[in-house]
């Protein structure tokens, strides 16, 4: 039986998967799926995944079913650079205007909302399009992009451009946790040894692109042409990709203001952790 793992499809989650041995997983029986966030959520809740990289907001959500990977996250404590509010007026002038929400995102639309409303005082009218800036703009005053849809639009010609992880972290002096690992509780028991395996590998990665400094990912990617290699190096030196304890901190104010707000149903006053087993792993990469 295999286990189904969703992977974002976005270069923030890349040093997890960069480092991969696909082939060897899939033998151990471990087959990743690619999508964007609001997807991959989708179906880890469903049950058609049973482990993914997934929006924090939509394990707030599902908290009840799932549990977190422990040290793997999208964190940052400050700009992150690809979570941008392109806006034709200032952000304290949004009251009543309409916002375009990308359809790809669950933490970050929920996080602007929360900024908007509690930091600037301002409730525009919110309404979720497809990630297509130029149309956004079209109809709407602002327009909010994550991930490499925002990557590819940062020199966009808009009168003010925001950076989400910046506005979050000079309200509440807090890192904000954007993505995070879960596992469905239904598949802990079943699939103990894919889940440690995958574990292993994901941290593994991890570890293997940040001891050189990104600079593999960082030339692939400028091989790919959607940017220079000074804005990957400036990129990953902003993204936390391991948890502490002001990450864990941010991330359950964040929880709570999305409760108060009433974006949760329940309140979550903490993560619960996946504890990887002793067992003997026959796994090697
Ligand atoms: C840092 C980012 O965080 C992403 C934002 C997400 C969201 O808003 O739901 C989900 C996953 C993260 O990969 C990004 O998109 O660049």
């Amino acid at each position: 039986m295999s286990l189904h793992v969703g992977e974002i499809a976005y270069t923030n989650t890349l040093p997890f998967f960069f480092e991969l041995d696909r082939s060897s997983l899939e033998q151990h029986g471990i087959c990743i799926t690619q999508n964007v966030p609001a997807n991959i959520n989708h179906m880890l809740a469903s049950g058609e995944l049973q482990a993914a990289a997934i929006s924090s907001f939509s394990y707030g959500k599902n908290e009840k079913d799932y549990v977190v990977l422990p040290d793997l996250c999208v964190a940052s404590a400050g700009m992150v650079h690809s979570l941008l509010l392109f806006s034709k007026v200032p952000i304290n002038k949004l009251e009543g205007e309409s916002v375009a929400l990308t359809t790809s995102s669950e933490t970050t639309v929920h996080l602007l909302k929360i900024v908007l409303k509690r930091f600037y005082q301002v409730t525009p009218c919110y309404k979720q399009e497809k990630p297509d800036l130029a149309n956004m703009l079209t109809s709407h005053t602002a327009a909010l992009l994550i991930g490499d849809d925002a990557i590819r639009e940062r020199h966009a010609d808009a009168p003010y451009v925001y950076d989400l992880g910046q506005l979050w972290y000079e309200w509440t002096g807090l890192p904000m946790t954007y993505a995070l690992f879960a596992v469905r509780k239904d598949a802990l028991e079943s699939k103990v040894e894919e889940i440690n395996m995958l574990h292993q590998s994901l941290r593994k990665s991890y570890l293997r692109t940040a001891a050189d400094g990104y600079r593999q990912i960082s030339r692939y990617l400028e091989r790919k042409g959607m940017a220079s290699l000074s804005f990957w190096d400036m990129y990953f030196e902003a993204l936390l990709h391991q948890p502490t304890s002001k990450t864990e901190q941010g991330l359950l104010y964040y929880f709570q203001l999305c409760y108060e707000e009433g974006f949760l149903e329940r309140e979550v006053p903490t993560l619960s952790k996946w504890r990887p087993t002793t067992s003997v792993i026959k796994y090697k990469q």
